[in-house]
């Protein structure tokens, strides 16, 4: 089945000749939240902008709802909603109006409950009839995602919707994308905190330099994050890991020296404590002892420091 957006080798140059995205593809599924983890100038505004119709993709397609965004615009359009990164709203302007105007824009037809329900949707209702000066930040971000809904598309772009503001605010804003998540709507946001793409995911994918470096499951790739090794030196090396430490994952390194265990951050017990004695059972007695830990940051981080060295190389 195809996905609600499909994008094949989707490349962006702009006028001045340079490529910010070369060749992204990616399959988003109805009802999926995916996050965009990237650096500053990867190139995740240029793509959400493409796929909304914004800016022209110079090479590749992108459909959105089985619609091509550039031969059959009006009918991609339609279905997106896209909460722009800076807070651009009419001071004077009232909630209600500010959510007609744009459901207008679209050219839909007027309907009051839907926007009624909308605005509960969003704990707005109350603020009705408010100018949009006398909200507070919190409720003037609801006031982007309304506008966004207004015209009930199907697909919703947050682009870093938490970029500035403070935690508890952070986690407001995951709680709604959480309630729209069940009403179906697809919510593809992006972002430079793992923290957030952690909370809010199905599947992240991380993007660097206009490419596309991995997408997967968050819980795959927080599985990975949970996995912590601890590096056990030996005071004499041993040939074989001994009989007696089979139960555990663990590896020799250093010619005999070190011993791995690799546990799981994530579980009850790390089994640490019964290593250490089974280790002294066995007869192995520890010089030192060291962790290390492969975090969704450090992933994230050797992945685009590698693709920058490559593209220092070329
Ligand atoms: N209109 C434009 N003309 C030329 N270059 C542009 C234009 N818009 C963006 N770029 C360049 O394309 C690259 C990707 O920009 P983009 O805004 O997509 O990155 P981003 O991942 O969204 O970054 P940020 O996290 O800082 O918002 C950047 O190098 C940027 O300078």
């Amino acid at each position: 089945m195809a996905g609600m957006v499909e994008i094949e080798n989707a490349e962006k140059t702009y006028d001045g000749g340079f490529q910010a995205l070369k060749g992204v593809s990616l399959s988003i599924e109805e009802g999926e939240i995916l996050a965009l983890l990237g650096p500053n100038g990867a190139g995740k505004t240029t793509l959400i902008s493409t796929i909304c119709g914004i800016t022209m993709p110079t090479g590749g397609s992108i459909r959105v709802g089985g619609h091509d965004v550039v031969r059959d615009f009006r009918a991609a359009r339609s279905l997106v909603g896209l909460v722009p990164q800076e807070l651009t709203l009419e001071p004077f302007e009232t909630v209600w109006s500010a959510v007609r105007f744009s459901r207008g824009l679209f050219g839909a037809k007027r309907d009051d409950a839907y926007l009624d329900e909308l605005l509960r949707r969003l704990s707005l209702y109350d603020k009705k009839h408010s100018q949009l000066q006398e909200l507070s930040g919190g409720m003037k971000r609801r006031v982007l995602i309304a506008k966004a809904l207004s015209h009930d598309p199907k697909v919703l772009f947050l682009d870093e919707p938490t970029a500035g503001v403070d935690v508890e605010l952070r986690r407001d804003m995951w709680d709604i994308v959480a309630k729209l998540k069940e009403t179906g709507v697809t919510i593809i946001l992006t972002t430079h905190y793992i923290e957030e793409a952690e909370a809010m995911a199905d599947r992240i994918g991380v993007i660097s330099a206009g490419e596309l470096l991995l997408v997967e499951k968050t819980t795959d790739l927080m599985a990975r994050l949970g996995r912590k090794e601890l590096r056990i030196a030996l005071s004499a090396p041993i040939e074989t890991v001994p009989e007696g430490l089979s139960d555990y994952d663990l590896r020799l390194e250093d010619e005999g020296e070190t011993l791995i265990y690799t546990y799981d951050t994530q579980a009850e017990r790390t089994g640490i404590a019964r290593l250490i004695g089974s280790l002294s059972e066995a007869g192995l007695s520890i010089a030192d002892v060291e962790t290390t830990q492969s975090s969704l940051e450090e992933i994230f981080v050797g992945l685009v420091r590698k693709e920058d060295d490559e593209g220092d190389a070329a």
